[in-house]
């Protein structure tokens, strides 16, 4: 039996907060939710109306509001508190909305005596990342951004308009930013254990059409083009989030690609980025590195280099 239930915490309970907390609910992955809003009244309402639909799920989840300050025992915290660049399409832009954000939450979220995992979902990600580790002070496994999760899965998602198998059967990550600098893998994708390149160069005929610059173009703008539409993208990103929280609940160790506070790995420093990593009960266990090639390298440390001026911005200390 269980002895202990499993907490999680959402910060902005907007669009990608509540479909986060729906994707929770359905999913069974935990057991009390905690809302935290800027505007009260919209997370009591966000909280009932999540709560209505317990007679049609799997397994209870108790939902309920409450503030920074109610963070102690929570195991995960969930950071969708954020907004959208006004103009143009990049997530930079949004940088010193989210700093002023976050320099006055994520103190109040540690004063709680909070020892658990922080996942920001928040843009710029990667950034955010850095930012919380650094304002938090804890320990950088416990830090992670969703990162080019949400991006792998866009990938694999457009590749399967091509190939006939479920997104789940191709395996690969886009890494860097999660933003304009991201960048497929291409050397690392594999489709039932077949490089792509190689499928591509023996079935010309059959495959000949498909241009993986133009899938690559394609995953790194599928968020604006949903956004151009109706203005916020968070089904993907709240199942996204969902997927972490349950490796980290269940101590999965499933290889995601996340945004993570990089010491030397890929060569980089002083910056998150989206790389894949094992991910469990104490959050980021390991970083995996892939062996690139010497384009890759170049799209890896052009994408850092982004991230790092974003960072640059900011007075982190
Ligand atoms: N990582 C990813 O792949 C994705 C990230 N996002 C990001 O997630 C964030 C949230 O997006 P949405 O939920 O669609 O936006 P939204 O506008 O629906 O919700 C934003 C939430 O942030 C809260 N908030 C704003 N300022 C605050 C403050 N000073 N203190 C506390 N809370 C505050 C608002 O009250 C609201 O609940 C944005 O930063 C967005 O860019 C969105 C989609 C995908
Ligand atoms: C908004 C955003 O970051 C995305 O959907 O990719």
């Amino acid at each position: 039996m269980r002895s202990k239930a499993r907490k999680v915490a959402i910060a902005g309970v907007g669009n990608v907060g509540s479909s986060c907390a729906y994707s929770l609910i359905n999913q069974s992955i935990c057991d009390e939710i905690m809302l935290i809003g800027r505007t009260p009244d919209r997370a009591v309402a966000q909280a009932l109306d999540l709560s209505h639909g317990m007679d049609f799920v799997q397994s209870r989840t108790r939902i309920y509001t409450g503030t920074y300050e109610d963070c102690t025992d929570m195991d995960v915290v969930i950071l969708c508190a954020g907004g959208y660049p006004t103009e143009g399409k990049d997530r930079i832009g949004t940088l010193s909305l989210v700093y002023d954000i976050y320099k006055d939450m994520i103190p109040r979220i540690m004063n709680s005596g909070f020892q658990g995992i922080v996942l920001a979902a928040a843009n710029p990600v990667d950034v955010v990342t850095y930012m919380v580790w650094k304002l938090s002070g804890l320990p950088r496994g416990q830090v992670i951004g969703t990162g080019t999760s949400i991006d792998s899965s866009r990938l694999k998602t457009l590749l399967c308009e091509h190939f006939p198998v479920d997104p789940r059967s191709v395996h690969g990550y886009v890494l860097g930013e999660h933003g304009e600098s991201q960048f497929p893998a291409w050397s690392h994708v594999t489709i039932g254990g077949k490089p792509i390149r190689d499928i591509l160069a023996q079935h010309p005929a059959r495959f000949g059409h498909v241009k993986l610059e133009k899938i690559a173009e394609q995953t790194k703008n599928a968020g604006w083009e949903i956004f151009t539409r109706k203005g916020s993208t968070h089904y993907g990103i709240g199942n996204a989030l969902a997927y972490i929280t349950r490796s980290i609940l269940n101590d999965e160790h499933r290889i995601i690609a996340v945004s993570a506070v990089l010491e030397q790995e890929y060569g980089q420093s002083g910056l998150a980025a989206g790389v894949p990593a094992i991910i469990t009960r104490s959050g980021v266990k390991e970083i995996v590195e892939l062996n690139l090639t010497p384009l890759e390298e170049q799209q890896m440390n052009f994408s850092c280099r982004t991230i790092r001026n974003a960072i640059e911005q900011l007075s982190l200390g």
